[in-house]
């Protein structure tokens, strides 16, 4: 995990664009792909001061490049969603009259009631979720009125764990902020709110009437609303950049901090989605999302208030064994090497001869499910495959994984469908090779795979504008169109049509069932 900067030009040519890298260029946190797994392996954490030192970092870097910072009107940003930071009593004065003299994470050292976050890998709240579900009158009813049963790593039944378990942790915070929102907060030199769309990652917002819904709200700890701030549209002007930044970097005074929101809502603007599309990141976490009209939020998947068009919606679904089990796979089946991994994939048969596979590291989002399960053409258990084969039957069972919950969302692959991938391993061409046979469609992608970044350079600029109802998509028009990277090979839908429903029967057999054993890896 990253932290990374795009800056583009006003012909959106990206002009400059860099990362700091949590593990490796801050050895000193400790963390592994950014992150603390704690012994109970269910919960998730990161270091909040790591994320400081990461901005300082990285705008120090920029500095040294010789960027001019002058020449900035607006910025905005993205940050992983559900994640959340808590804000100590008294730390508003401290963040709003930081010293330009010394690096952010300086001043901020004792700002944070809770020093490791808790970030969207955690699952370590079901009793929290189970106790929301059933005070607002059942899984159903929560979705309908946030988008999304209860799930572990929403906000509101994070914070609901820290009330829970620490009253006086929670009592001593005066403001809780999300990723995006945070990071918004120290350009800002004050607390920005949190927008509609990360908003909705929380199970605390209504996403028809875009406020706080006050059941969920007293569901998890009380005095929430005013520890929250009041969400707003995700295209907002927040006010100018704070006097720090001018101070120590050279911002003009007048360069507008826009709405921060989550990376999933910021990839949908730099990836231009349009309705009819499907975008599909390959990062840390793989997701997938769609824009929706009329959305109706299930018991699967989230539905979260579009963050380029106040009146419409975005479908998303998460699977968090993502590249973390590539790699896995990567490093025990083609020696730690891509090119190896991709030989594999150029080697084996479409269809992997009827072997299938599913590849849970840790407890799957989506479906809820968690090992290994490999299962030969006569759908008998294995309990390995070839090297080869355990590749293959790797990206083509994470993909049919994604094309069935979508069509259970009630998505259609048509004629037109054109699928936009993103994200690390959208690199890899014969990943997306897999990708495409799959879905049977066409798969574009954009000159970086950084598209949250991206649109995040989008949204700060649309930001200016947006109050005049300028869309995001009149902004962008000049912006280079996505391009065409590779497409389904003859036949490649009448050849997963019949093993996308064998997958899903398997699936049905791998769900998490707490009292079965088979499902230990
Ligand atoms: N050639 C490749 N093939 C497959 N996966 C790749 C390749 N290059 C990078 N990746 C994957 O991309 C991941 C990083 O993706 P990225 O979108 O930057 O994630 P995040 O934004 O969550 O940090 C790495 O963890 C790595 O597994
Ligand atoms: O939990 C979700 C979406 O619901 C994740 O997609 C996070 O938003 C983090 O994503 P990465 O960029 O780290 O993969």
């Amino acid at each position: 995990m990253q932290l990374k900067v795009i800056a583009v030009d006003e012909q959106l040519k990206v002009i400059y664009e860099d990362n700091v890298h949590f593990d490796k260029d801050l050895p000193e946190f400790k963390t592994q792909g950014g992150v603390y797994i704690h012994s109970d392996r269910l919960t998730v954490t990161s270091p909040v001061l790591m994320w400081v030192k990461a901005l300082d970092m990285i705008l120090e870097k920029m500095k040294s490049s010789g960027f001019d910072f002058s020449q900035v009107r607006a910025l905005s940003g993205a940050g992983q969603q559900h994640g959340s930071v808590y804000w100590k009593k008294g730390s508003m004065q401290i963040l709003k009259n930081a010293s330009a003299e010394l690096p952010l994470h300086q001043s901020l050292q004792a700002c944070f009631s809770v020093s490791n976050s808790p970030i969207w890998m955690d699952s370590s709240t079901a009793s929290q979720c189970s106790a929301l579900e059933k005070a607002v009158g059942g899984a159903q009813h929560l979705a309908s009125i946030t988008g999304s049963r209860a799930y572990e790593r929403f906000t509101g039944n994070q914070i609901a764990k820290i009330y829970g378990q620490n009253p006086e942790v929670y009592m001593e915070t005066e403001r809780i902020s999300l990723v995006s929102s945070f990071a918004a907060s120290l350009f800002l030199g004050a607390y920005a709110p949190i927008d509609y769309s990360d908003g909705s990652g929380m199970n605390l917002l209504q996403i028809w009437e875009k406020v706080w819904s006050v059941s969920c709200l007293d569901a998890c700890a009380p005095g929430l609303k005013e520890k929250l701030g009041c969400p707003v549209p995700s295209h907002s002007v927040l006010g100018p950049i704070s006097p720090y930044y001018s101070q120590r970097y050279g911002f003009s005074p007048d360069c507008k901090v826009v709405a921060f929101t989550g990376d999933n809502p910021a990839s949908l603007a730099g990836m231009r989605l349009q309705e009819g599309d499907i975008a599909i990141s390959l990062g840390t976490s793989d997701t997938l999302f769609l824009w929706i009209q009329e959305p109706t939020p299930a018991l699967e998947g989230h539905i979260l208030c579009n963050p380029v068009d106040s009146q419409t919606y975005m479908a998303l679904l998460c699977f968090k064994n993502g590249s973390l089990m590539r790699e896995k796979v990567r490093d025990d089946c083609a020696s730690g090497s891509w090119d190896e991994f991709s030989k594999a994939l150029s080697s084996t048969v479409a269809g992997n001869n009827g072997n299938l596979g599913f590849y849970f590291d840790v407890m799957e989002i989506t479906p809820e499910a968690v090992g290994i399960h490999r299962f030969n053409k006569d759908n008998q258990k294995v309990s390995v495959f070839p090297k080869e084969v355990e590749i293959r039957a790797l990206i083509e069972g994470q993909f049919m994984a994604k094309r069935i919950h979508a069509e259970k969302l009630g998505y259609k692959v048509m004629p037109r469908t054109r699928i936009l991938a993103t994200g690390g391993a959208s690199h890899n061409k014969k990943i997306l090779q897999v990708l495409s046979d799959v879905f049977n469609a066409p798969v574009y992608t954009i000159d970086t795979t950084n598209s949250a970044c991206l649109g995040s350079a989008y949204r700060a600029i649309h930001g200016l504008v947006a109050e005049t109802s300028v869309s995001l998509a009149d902004v962008v028009k000049l912006a280079p169109e996505p391009k065409l990277a590779v497409t389904p090979a003859a036949r490649a839908e009448e050849l997963y049509r019949p093993l996308l429903e064998r997958y899903a029967e398997l699936e049905q057999k791998v769900i998490y069932n707490p009292t079965s054993s088979c499902l230990v890896k």
